[in-house]
């Protein structure tokens, strides 16, 4: 995987309060990270430092191997950066905000016209271009954000709390174009409270707590680490009630539970111990028809990790 986004041991302190702590985190190309944490934790005080709106006290940021510390206008260009929140003149058209932030990218002429036709086309707005801002919806507000932090094709792009406000279709809407950019080979570094919505799309996670990473890396692996388990479910040919006896003679396996035709159970480790428990199974004679492993829950995940600490 190649690293667009490499945090260094970044630390930021406010009056004496410590914000970010001597934290470390890396985002590939076509990677969605997750970066969560409770309120306060230090998620956009991060995100303002890889931005290039907030200098670190400590640390680098590295945007294509270059540091935003010495080079701020190459991470600029390479950087898509949408804020919690942003403002707009309300009589400014959909057209007129994305064609002003376009001219600010430096892009002219037909250059211009098409990346405004472009991202307006990939946000779905086109048919809104002479609609006044104001009086768009919170979702289609959020689109037109997107919409503008994409004028520029930046490789790397960090959304904060992109999803807060909307309705369940725009969020849906809103997953969608992240995984669509992500497939593009855009790294996506995204934070948001709605964890069941960012476990669905990101291919890794990085949990902030009073500063300071508390874990980063795959969701499965982050969850085989803190409990030393992975969760798979197996239904054979057989009923669930021979699986729970062959299964009971088996060791490492906890937590069996019956459900939809088979057995659901922890077992202690990873792929290769999932794969030894099946061979012996099917040796003692079952013939497995599903065997899947069950995805990490964010939400189990964060409580474990995070002790819901403000400062
Ligand atoms: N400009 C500032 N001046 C003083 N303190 C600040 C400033 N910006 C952030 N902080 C403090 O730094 C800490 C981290 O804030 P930050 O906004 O980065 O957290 P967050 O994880 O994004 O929180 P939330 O989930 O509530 O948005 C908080 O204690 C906050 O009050």
């Amino acid at each position: 995987m190649t690293a667009i986004l490499e945090v260094e041991r970044l630390t930021k302190t406010f009056d004496g309060l410590t914000a970010v702590d001597q934290i470390s985190f890396e985002v590939g190309a076509g990677e969605i990270c997750g970066f969560i944490g409770p309120n306060g934790a230090g998620k956009t005080t991060t995100m303002r430092i890889c931005a290039t709106l907030e200098l670190p006290d400590e640390g680098d940021v590295r945007i294509g191997g270059h540091s935003v510390l010495e080079e701020p206008r190459y991470a600029r260009h390479r950087t898509g950066f949408m804020p919690d929140h942003f403002g707009a003149y309300p009589s400014t058209t959909v057209e007129e905000y994305i064609d002003f932030f376009a001219r600010a990218q430096g892009l002219r002429g037909a250059k211009r016209l098409s990346a405004v036709g472009d991202v307006t086309e990939f946000t779905g707005l086109s048919p809104l271009l002479g609609k006044a801002v104001s009086g768009l919806s919170k979702g289609m507000r959020q689109r037109l954000c997107l919409a503008k932090t994409l004028l520029h094709d930046p490789k790397l792009l960090i959304l904060d709390e992109p999803a807060s406000g909307l309705d369940p279709r725009a969020r849906v809407e809103l997953r969608e174009l992240v995984v669509a950019l992500a497939e593009l080979g855009k790294a996506v570094l995204i934070s948001s409270h709605i964890l069941t919505e960012l476990s669905e799309i990101c291919t890794s996670v990085a949990v902030i707590e009073l500063g300071r990473i508390k874990a980063h890396g795959n969701l499965k692996d982050i969850r085989a680490r803190l409990s030393g388990a992975g969760r798979a479910f197996l239904r054979c040919m057989e009923s669930p009630e021979q699986v729970e006896r062959a299964m009971a003679e088996l060791p490492g396996i906890q937590q069996l539970v019956r459900e939809q035709g088979g057995v659901s159970f922890d077992y202690g480790g990873g792929d290769e111990i999932l794969a030894g428990i099946v061979t012996r199974l099917v040796t003692g004679g079952l013939r497995p028809v599903e065997v899947r492993q069950e995805s990490a829950d964010l939400e189990d995940v964060f409580l474990e990790l995070t002790e819901g600490q403000v400062q």
